[in-house]
């Protein structure tokens, strides 16, 4: 007996049915026992005469997607009766119900940056494999059980289908011709949902960003707040409130990459392929910058909230932002002896999230991660530790810009350095490759076109399966061969390869040895000065 009072028979093919692990509009899902060896799967169970047969379907994509990370295997399937059944891996519970139960209004920003990445992994993984999944929700992603509860995997691939032509090994093609919506109500994107557009593998990736300012936003998304439609004058209502709902209301408050993001996402052609690396790597830095680990895994129910970067202030306080916090800014500031410029007017995003911190209704409600007011403090705080430090890192890169000597570069280098272990930095920010960016600006030739480091993502992906430890070894001859540099311009290309093996590394992490390939940077240039 299924909870919603269906008989479904004890056994099914060779499987004894156990307690129901979840129900969908099409069928149940059981623990369930294997007869002979007492192996554990999951039992997605399923009329046959359903109207909507997804067994059928999803026995048609697994295949595909079996061995990737995050993937369930289909270990049997078959028919019993009248039912369809699939045998697939044991699995955790699904991201909707983790995060109800937490009973918080909002999930915490690091949990939401783990989300971000390993969905975004596994959409890169089922799109290489010429599949979109086309119902991205929160319920469809589950936690693995076990020693296995920090991967996230991908379930329910009963609406997926082949966007490349498996006769033809092209895109299917796109149509003005409307067509019944598939995927569901809160994260479908605009196009599919409102739009009634083919879906394509951009209407994917704007689900995990939609899903992602769901998990941010005190209520969630504002269309979900009344529950699943009952009626068609409901559901339009939804499309409306979802068509006009612009990117920039819906991450007010939020870090601009979720804008960013979904602005991304909507921006795609049809049969263009996202740069999933690109995201990944704006997902692993937001954590890191606010100083959680660099690791995605999802660690469920988040540990402390604590950043692990030294705060410039204690972290507990009354308000958001107190006088005690913008002391310690300032002593910091000027510790650095920043010159008159304005120091967040060099990056639209910081600057508008600065405006918003002191905008007048909002002033009280800066960046909104969590309801949990400690939690929320504490990424306040870092969150203003990462635009402190981008502004200096900016700074720094304005110096270098303006260096007129090999002295003044030694000098800025120098700064760099600080910048970087003050703010205990094991991972290279898009400011510090700012950095990076200007010096070789001024080392290299002046004929030759400074392609930025960071942005070399080509490059990276081209590159053959980077090991680690051969990546270490260069690190470790640059830092040798510093000082033994003929010019500027050896050094300046120095200090592009030391980017690019920065930038090829998971989590562009900035190891002892870069820190000493810089300091030995300073001093050469501060002995040819
Ligand atoms: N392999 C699994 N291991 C553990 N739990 C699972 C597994 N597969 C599904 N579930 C649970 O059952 C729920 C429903 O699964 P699924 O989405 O595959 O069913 P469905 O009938 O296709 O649902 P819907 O009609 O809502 O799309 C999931 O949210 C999850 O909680």
């Amino acid at each position: 007996m299924t909870k919603s009072g269906a008989t479904i028979p004890p056994r099914i093919g060779n499987w004894w049915l156990c307690e129901q692990l979840g129900s969908g509009y099409s069928g149940y899902i059981f623990r369930a026992k294997n007869i002979h060896f007492g192996k554990e799967v999951a039992l997605k169970v399923q009329r046959i005469d359903h109207e909507c047969p997804t067994n059928r379907y999803e026995r048609f994509f697994y295949p595909a997607l079996q061995g990737g990370k995050g993937m369930p295997t289909l270990w049997d399937s078959g028919y019993d009766g009248e039912y369809d059944w699939l045998a697939i891996d044991l699995l955790g519970p699904n991201l909707d119900s983790l995060f109800k139960e937490s009973k918080k209004n909002v999930m915490d920003l690091r949990s939401v940056c783990c989300i971000a990445i390993q969905v975004i992994n596994r959409l890169q993984f089922m799109h290489s494999r010429g599949v979109l999944h086309r119902d991205i929700q929160l319920g469809n992603c589950v936690i693995g059980r076990g020693t296995d509860a920090q991967t996230i995997y991908m379930i329910d691939f009963g609406f997926s289908k082949f966007y490349i032509d498996r006769n033809t090994g092209r895109h299917i093609p796109d149509t003005k011709v409307k067509r019944d919506f598939v995927g569901n109500y809160w994260f479908s994107s605009v196009r599919v949902h409102c739009r009634e557009m083919i879906p394509s593998r951009r209407d994917d990736l704007e689900a995990v960003a939609l899903m992602l300012i769901h998990l941010l936003t005190p209520g969630g998304l504002p269309w979900v707040r009344n529950g699943v439609p009952k009626t068609e004058a409901a559901h339009d209502r939804i499309k409306r409130a979802k068509l006009k709902a612009r990117p920039e209301d819906l991450c007010r408050g939020l870090p601009p990459q979720f804008e960013q993001f979904l602005k991304y996402c909507r921006r795609l052609k049809f049969a263009e392929g996202p740069d999933y690396a690109r995201w990944i790597h704006e997902f692993e830095d937001l954590a890191v910058e606010c100083g959680y680990p660099a690791s995605s895994a999802f660690v469920w129910p988040p540990p402390d909230p604590k950043p692990t970067v030294k705060l410039l202030r204690p972290t507990k306080r009354a308000s958001p932002v107190d006088s005690q916090e913008v002391e310690g800014i300032l002593h910091a500031l000027a510790r650095l002896k920043l010159d008159d410029r304005p120091i967040l007017g060099q990056r639209t995003n910081i600057g508008s999230g600065a405006k918003r911190e002191s905008s007048g209704s909002e002033k009280n409600n800066p960046i909104i991660i969590s309801s949990d007011d400690e939690n929320s403090n504490a990424t306040h705080s870092v969150a203003i530790n990462r635009h402190l430090k981008a502004a200096m890192l900016l700074k720094v890169a304005r110096k270098v810009s303006g260096a007129r000597d090999n002295k003044a570069l030694a000098g800025a280098v120098r700064e760099f350095i600080q910048v970087l272990r003050e703010t205990h930095s094991r991972t290279l920010t898009r400011e510090g490759f700012s950095v990076l960016d200007s010096l070789n600006e001024r080392l290299a030739d002046s004929a030759v076109r400074v392609q930025p480091l960071r942005t070399r993502q080509n490059e990276a992906a081209q590159a053959p399966a980077r090991d680690k430890r051969l990546m270490k070894d260069r690190i470790w001859n640059l830092r040798c061969d510093v000082n033994t540099a003929q010019s500027n311009k050896a050094l300046g290309q120095m200090v592009v390869e030391l980017g690019v093996h920065i930038n090829q590394s998971s989590g562009r992490t900035l190891t002892k040895d870069a820190y000493a390939f810089l300091e030995g940077l300073a001093a050469k240039l501060q002995a040819t000065s």
